[in-house]
């Protein structure tokens, strides 16, 4: 599939301009079948782009709202995604939306994972929106280089749903949805910004070794094409 550029001036415009085209295809979504869903991701980049989208003038309380991965760690955690899509995407209309957290406070990821593939699957996929961030080791959602399940997590044949993830450089053990749960998405955005990750990208792009950086997965072989937004 062919993927698409979209750059901008700066974050703000492009918060603008990915809010916009979201909330068109989440209300396209309600339209036709009475329901939507969106799967973002956490870290550092999505903030200004969860407050625009935060005010759109759509029915919230029929979105469901999760996320592409998570720590596995209470929501009230600083480092829990949970809590960014809280205090960033859940406010103002949105804060009708449903979201469905992939933390479960069980002893383990893997018990976490069987456990929010039932609720998660059922409610959302497969998904009318999926925003990918990346980091500068190449990875995206939860799918790290060095992974102890990125070879399943990465398999088109593992089924859509959530599966545990451990690697040495993310910190804690992770939660992520599969790479067939996210690949098919009816809107599916990788958004990155700063020339750092724009060297990052340029490099996966040259390459095809998805151990080293599993965002080539994406960028290669989802069978919907993915719209890149960056900003300097
Ligand atoms: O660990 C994570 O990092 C990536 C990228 O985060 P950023 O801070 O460089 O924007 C993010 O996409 C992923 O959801 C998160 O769990």
């Amino acid at each position: 599939m062919t993927n698409s550029m979209h750059s901008f001036e700066n974050g703000d415009a492009l918060a603008d301009a990915l809010a916009a085209t979201v909330a068109e295809k989440l209300a396209s979504a309600i339209a036709d079948k009475g329901t939507a869903s969106l799967a973002v991701s956490g870290g550092s980049t999505p903030k200004a782009f969860f407050r625009a989208l935060s005010t759109a003038p759509i029915e919230w309380t029929n979105v469901h709202v999760t996320l592409v991965d998570e720590r596995f760690v209470p929501e009230d955690n600083p480092r829990s995604n949970h809590l960014l899509v809280n205090e960033n995407l859940l406010v103002s209309p949105a804060a009708k939306a449903r979201f469905i957290p992939l933390y479960q406070p069980v002893e383990t990821a893997e018990e976490a994972a069987e456990i929010v593939t039932n609720k998660a699957s059922a409610a959302s996929l497969p998904f009318d929106v999926v925003i990918l961030g990346m980091g500068t080791d190449g990875h995206t959602a939860s799918f790290f280089p060095g992974g102890d399940t990125l070879a399943k997590a990465l398999d088109k044949n593992t089924p859509a749903g959530v599966m545990a993830m451990n690697a040495e450089t993310a910190g804690e053990a992770r939660l992520t949805f599969t790479f067939s749960s996210l690949e098919n998405a009816s809107l599916l955005v990788l958004h990155i910004e700063g020339e750092k990750k724009m060297d990052v990208l340029n490099k996966a792009l040259a390459g095809d070794d998805e151990a080293e950086m599993p965002i080539r997965a994406v960028l290669n072989r989802a069978s919907s094409p993915v719209e890149i937004y960056w900003a300097p």
